[in-house]
């Protein structure tokens, strides 16, 4: 469904990401995790055509989509992307934000779009925020209404990019509740975390990134219990002195059940 080959993106001459090959199937979930700064996000924007990438090709269903100009926006409405800020439009209700997309850009019919909308904010728990304006939300809710306008225009893959981050601990699990819904649902979804917990419950595959590289591929069972390399291994351990030093005691159960 989405296949990356030989991704080389280089930001000022500096390489950051060099030589990605992915194949990502139909109804997967792929988590990518690595140390900060190995590239995740940038991998993401490239995938999103928010980067321009030096060399290598990236194909979505067959189609060539990497460093397009004239039909990158028809290449957007493909592919769902939800970032850290949410960035909802102030003035606007959560509905009028959630139906701007599908109506004026992909010109579909307003009555049709409303009640798919409705729809999906029922999935999430927010029917009734239909008419507030973002300033009423949470950071938690917000978020979700973010997920929710993403999917508004089906896209073939979503793409997450550190969506928990600025949120309170206490509404992250609202948040991550709902990827993990879609993720049972069968949506393909690439998904960049530092919630190691959740990318165990979630991914159908982890891809460790380190210094721009893919250093290692598998099976969340495989990776978060014994790692095949070294700087995999590293890297876990960090992550979980940073978790004990943490206050969430209960951490290992969170997404459990
Ligand atoms: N627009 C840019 N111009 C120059 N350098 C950039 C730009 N965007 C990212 N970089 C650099 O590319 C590298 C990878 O950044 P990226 O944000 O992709 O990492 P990351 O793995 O997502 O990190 P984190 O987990 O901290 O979000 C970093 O060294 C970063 O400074």
């Amino acid at each position: 469904m989405l296949e990356l080959k030989n991704i080389r993106k280089e930001f000022d001459g500096t390489t950051i990401l060099k030589d990605i090959s992915l194949d990502i199937h139909q109804g997967e979930v792929v988590v990518l995790v690595g140390p900060s700064g190995c590239g995740k996000s940038t991998l993401l924007r490239c995938i999103n055509g928010l980067e321009h990438i030096q060399s290598g090709e990236i194909y979505l269903k067959g189609d060539l989509i990497s460093n397009q100009v004239k039909n990158m926006h028809l290449v957007r409405q493909k592919i769902g992307m939800v970032f850290q800020s949410y960035d909802l439009f102030p003035h606007m209700t959560i509905l009028d934000n959630i139906i701007l997309g599908p109506v004026k850009s992909q010109h579909r019919d307003k009555k049709e779009v409303i009640r798919e909308a409705e729809e999906l904010l029922k999935r999430v728990g927010l029917q009734d925020k239909r008419d507030a304006y973002p300033r009423q939300l949470s950071g938690g809710q917000k978020q979700r209404v973010a997920i929710v306008r993403a999917l508004c225009m089906q896209p073939e893959i979503m793409l997450f990019d550190e969506v928990t981050a600025a949120l309170d601990p206490e509404m992250v699990r609202e948040v991550l509740d709902v990827m993990l819904e879609l993720a049972k649902e069968g949506s393909t979804m690439v998904i960049v975390t530092h919630e190691m917990q959740f990318a165990r419950a979630v991914a159908d595959r982890v891809v460790f990134i380190d210094q721009g590289e893919i250093i290692e591929e598998s099976s969340p069972a495989q990776f978060f219990s014994c790692p095949t390399t070294e700087r995999a291994q590293k890297f876990l351990n960090i992550f979980e002195f940073e978790t004990v030093k943490g206050t969430e005691q209960n951490e290992n159960k969170r997404f459990k059940g």
